[in-house]
């Protein structure tokens, strides 16, 4: 292994973002599944033989790639991705760990869109671990313009961060039907709520829902047409099939398999999730006026 080396796997908008930000500090290799030409553009091996390595590769195909891919030798691993397996309901933290121990892993949240971030715009982010030594290796690895926190609640994080892409599409929806600011305002409100109460179930921290990696990323994804998630939204407001919103976006808008994986977690573990259940209706074909008029009038 290359002791020191760092190396961003999956070259899409956050993972290019991130390598451009990381590069800042030291040298940073970038891989992908389609090659391009891009500065320190490196094929897989060689980037899997980096000693740290952040991935960027989206929540869906991630059980895959690491079963074809991936053998720990020692890495340690960021994963930038904010999803959940919607086939098992898994979350990021229980696939990984399969493949990586827990004190060698951490989970980047908080608000931080890649268009941004590449033009080296600041923003806070958090890097949640088990391992507080595993923060301390990678913080200073981030530029300044990214401000690292440490939080070890890994679950909390994790949901925060696919579940706001969820509220994120409900509130693209609202915009689009022209529902108000005070609709969407009640929208997310009621969605961070939301957030909170599935959280709770799976032992997330309060405070989790209340800081970046919550309440931050939620209100910058809710409420910015910056969102591919929110776009959807947008997109299935205006009457659009999903395919052809997905088609014309070009790039993962996670909260669509997300929603189904809470669907079906909220059916197992019976959680109150009002917003996401409209969002998976709405997805499979219920009518978003319908659906935001059930869910916003009494
Ligand atoms: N964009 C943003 O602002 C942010 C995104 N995120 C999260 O980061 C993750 C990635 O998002 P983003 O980079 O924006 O998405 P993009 O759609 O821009 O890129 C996703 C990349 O994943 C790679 N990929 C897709 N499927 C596979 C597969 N089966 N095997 C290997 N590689 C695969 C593709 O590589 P290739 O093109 O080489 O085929 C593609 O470039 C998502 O979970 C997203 O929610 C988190 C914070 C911010
Ligand atoms: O997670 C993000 C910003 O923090 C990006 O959100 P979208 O995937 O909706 O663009």
């Amino acid at each position: 292994m290359a002791e020191k080396s760092i190396a961003v796997i999956g070259a899409g908008k956050w993972g290019q973002a991130l390598h451009f930000a990381l590069s800042q500090n030291q040298k940073c290799l970038i891989t992908s599944r389609t090659k391009r030409d891009i500065k320190d553009f490196v094929d897989l091996q060689t980037a899997l033989d980096c000693e740290y390595l952040v991935i960027a590769i989206p929540a869906q195909e991630i059980r895959e790639w690491l079963q074809e891919n991936f053998v720990f030798s020692g890495q340690k691993i960021l994963v930038a991705a904010k999803g959940i397996e919607a086939s098992t309901g898994e979350f990021l933290n229980e696939i990984y760990e399969e493949f990586v121990p827990s004190k060698n892993i951490g989970f980047i949240s908080g608000p931080s869109f890649a268009s941004e971030v590449i033009q080296a715009l600041p923003a806070g982010i958090v890097i949640n671990s088990k391992s507080k030594k595993l923060y301390e290796k990678f913080a200073p690895m981030f530029p300044r313009f990214l401000k690292t926190y440490y939080s070890d609640d890994v679950v909390g994080a994790e949901i925060c961060g696919a579940y706001k892409n969820v509220i994120a599409i409900a509130s693209g929806i609202c915009q689009g039907l022209k529902l108000g600011n005070n609709a969407r305002a009640s929208l997310i409100s009621r969605g961070l709520v939301e957030m909170q109460r599935f959280g709770k179930e799976f032992g997330a921290k309060k405070d989790s829902f209340l800081g970046l990696s919550g309440a931050g990323d939620l209100f910058l994804t809710a409420s910015s047409e910056l969102s591919r998630n929110f776009r959807v939204g947008l997109g299935l407001a205006g009457g659009k099939k999903l395919e052809t919103i997905l088609e014309e976006l070009g790039e993962v808008a996670e909260g669509v398999k997300t929603s189904e994986a809470i669907f079906k977690l909220s059916k197992k573990y019976k959680i109150y999730t009002p917003i996401a259940k409209e969002v998976k209706l709405i997805l499979d074909g219920k009518n978003p006026h319908d659906s935001l008029k059930d869910l916003l009038r009494s």
